[in-house]
Parts: C-alpha cells; structure tokens; sequence
C-alpha cells in the first residue's frame, strides 16, 4: 500500500483528501500532520470522519515525514509549501503542492502576485503542473506538482482547446467566475461570514486576482502565444462549485457543430472532462461531490463571440480530486482510483 502524508489536514482541502483517499484501493491510512492541533484526533474537529481510521495529528517535522511516507500532500496556506517542499525533495518523497507557491515560473509573478516570498528557483522549475488533461506525460515523471488554482482548473480545461486553433482573436479573452465558500478555505473573516454572504453576490480582486498569472502562464505554455486576459472572480451564497464563464472574439467564421466536433475530439479519452450538448447549461450541482469538469460551447452570431461554460467541484476536480488524479498517474495507479464515479446529486 502506497503510505500518504498530509499537511494542513484540518483544513478544507486536506479533510476532502481524506475521504478520498479512505476510498482509494492502493492507499493505505494516511498520516495528517498540522502546525496547530498536534495529538489531537482528527475525529474530534471533524465528527463527519469519526469511522474513518486515522492517526492522530502529528506535528511537522520533515525528517520523520519523509521517512514515513511515500507521497506528501501540502494542502497549506500560500507561503509554508515554498519552505518545506525544497526539504522534502531532498529526500525521495513525491510532493502534491495544492498551494499556489509552485505554480508560476517567474519569482517576480509570485511575488507581485502572491505578496510572499517565492519558493526557490530550483524548487519551482522541477514543479510539473499538474493539469493532467495536458501535462499528463510530464505528470508521470514528476518528483513534484503544483496542483492548478480552482479558478484557472474551470477556466484551462473550457479555454485552451480554443485558445490552440486560429479561430478567434487571442487578446479578447474574457473570464467571468463564481466561486462557492469553502473556496476561500475554513478560516473565518468578515467576508465570508454568513450575514455577509448569504443572499447577495460580489466580484473581487477585480484586476488583481493571483490565478490570472497562472492562466495566462499555461495558456502561453500551451499554445506558444503570450497574452493578458481578463479575469474576474466573484464569491456565491453556495458551499462548493465554480462556473467559469468564458468569452473570446472569433476572428474566423466557424459553426456551431464544427466547434462541438472539436472540442468532443479533443476530450474523448479524457476521463474527467465531460463535453455537454452544444448550447446546454452546466450547473455547478451536476459535477458536485465530483472530479468532473463539464464544459458547454455557445456561438452568438450577433456578436461574433464562443461562450464556453466550464464547471467543477472547487474541493474536488479544483483541488483533493485533481491532487489525487495527479498522484494516480505519478504512482502508475489507475488515473480514476478513489475518485467518484457519479456526482452527488441534487
Ligand atoms: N479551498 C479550495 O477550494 C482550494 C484551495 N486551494 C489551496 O489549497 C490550500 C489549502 O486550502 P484550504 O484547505 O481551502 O485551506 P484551509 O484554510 O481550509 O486550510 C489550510 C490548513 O493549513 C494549515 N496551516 C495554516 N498555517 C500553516 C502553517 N504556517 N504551516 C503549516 N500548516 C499551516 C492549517 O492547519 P493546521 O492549523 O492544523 O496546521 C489549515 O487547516 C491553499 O493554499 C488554497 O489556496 C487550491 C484550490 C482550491
Ligand atoms: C472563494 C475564494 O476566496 N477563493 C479563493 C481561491 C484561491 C485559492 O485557492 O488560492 P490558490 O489556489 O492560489 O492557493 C480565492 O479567490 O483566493
């Protein structure tokens, strides 16, 4: 059995690792490690895992970690992966980063972006990016993965079969998202608070939020063109899901069937990545509890746009769910093991 470690196990993401990973065949029972509950058992946080037989929370110490175990998640704030993960690549440890410390390529990026110190150079360039659906060979080779930002997970998978042909202007990319709560983790502040939150919706970071970075990065990655797009994420009154929704300009006339063609071509073999009739409506509760992205095309001929609607599990296909794909396909695993074959539903 494959022995798995998780740091920040009290919090959102690294609570859906373990469920998960108390699903998956190949993985024993994980070690959860934390900065602030030492000894205490996970159960008593959590009561929603009081069967799933766990460890109790032990305290981080690199050494001892990488001696016992065979692959590490870090599901840590910004700033904690860009310190342990160069320690635990000292050793033959696997790193799944769900943090954005390893994502960008430019220690300036991180910086401006983040407004944390970067990880080292080194660190960062041995980081594969772990969007299975187009990194996938270099995810098998991988010591180490950056696990994709919710955001940009929604927003590459609808985006980048576009973004690669000649169809459409590349400078007119506009991104339009809604995130669900446990986006913005366990911890609490005024924005999140329910008062605050419930019924109303809000944009925020307009112009400043640090996934444009990351999707701008991979879209130059993948398609060779450098370009800025705009991103705007917004907070909903709901638990989990992101809708991403996706505009860009056709500089080619193109038609609908010739677009859904395309895009069916392009995901056929891909396991997570669910291509809906042309012009349907994706929602956030059909991929819910699930790895799933689902991605709908929309042609409006008045404007010359390709709307592209893209939904996933924020927790899941956004972060646990993707994490545990990544370490599937590094570990020579089945890439679905211990993932959800049905979404929850409604
Ligand atoms: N929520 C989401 O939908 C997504 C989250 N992410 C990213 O994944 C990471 C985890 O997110 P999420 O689980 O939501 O966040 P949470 O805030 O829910 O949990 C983070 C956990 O990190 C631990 N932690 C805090 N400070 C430190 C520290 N200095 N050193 C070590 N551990 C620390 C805490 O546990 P303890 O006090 O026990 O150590 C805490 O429970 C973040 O980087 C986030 O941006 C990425 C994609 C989606
Ligand atoms: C709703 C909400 O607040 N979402 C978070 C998601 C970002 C995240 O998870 O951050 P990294 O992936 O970059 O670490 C946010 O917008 O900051």
């Amino acid at each position: 059995m494959l022995r798995a470690g998780i740091i920040g196990a009290t919090g959102y993401g690294g609570v859906e690792l373990i469920r998960l990973l108390s699903m998956h065949s190949e993985v024993g029972t994980p070690r959860v490690y934390s900065s602030s509950s030492e000894g205490t058992a996970l159960a008593s946080l959590f009561p929603h895992l009081h069967q799933v037989e766990l460890p109790l929370l032990e305290s981080i110490d690199v050494p001892s970690i990488a001696e016992n175990n065979d692959v590490v998640f870090l599901a840590t704030p910004a700033g904690v992966s860009a310190q342990l993960t160069p320690q635990l690549l000292q050793t033959n440890v696997k790193v799944i980063d769900l943090s954005g410390d390893l994502r960008l390529n430019s220690a300036e990026q991180y910086q401006a972006w983040y407004k944390k110190q970067p990880a080292d150079a080194q660190t960062v360039e041995q980081a594969v990016y772990g969007l299975p659906e187009y990194n996938r060979e270099l995810v098998k080779q991988a010591q180490v993965i950056a696990n994709p930002g919710c955001y940009p997970t929604a927003t590459l998978l609808g985006l980048l079969p576009l973004a690669k042909t000649d169809w459409v202007d590349p400078d007119t990319w506009i991104i339009d998202a809604k995130s669900g709560v446990s986006g913005a983790g366990r911890g609490v502040s005024l924005g999140v608070h329910y008062g605050e939150l419930n019924e109303s919706i809000n944009a925020y970071k307009v112009g400043q939020h640090q996934h444009t970075p990351e999707i701008e990065q991979v879209i130059q990655e993948q398609t060779g063109k450098a370009l800025l797009v705009q991103f705007t994420p917004h907070l909903v009154p709901m638990t989990r899901g992101i809708l991403a929704t996706t505009y860009v300009k056709l500089k080619k006339q193109v038609s609908a069937a010739e677009l859904q063609e395309y895009y069916e071509s392009v995901y056929k073999d891909e396991p997570f990545v669910r291509i809906r009739p042309f012009g349907s409506h994706p929602r956030t509760k059909e991929v819910s509890g699930s790895n799933f992205c689902d991605i709908a095309l929309h042609l409006d001929e008045r404007t010359g746009r390709v709307i592209i609607l893209s939904v996933i599990d924020n927790l899941i296909k956004g972060a646990a769910g993707q994490a545990i794909q990544n370490m599937n396909i590094m570990c020579g695993f089945e890439e679905t093991a211990g993932l959800p074959k049905v979404p929850l539903y409604p």
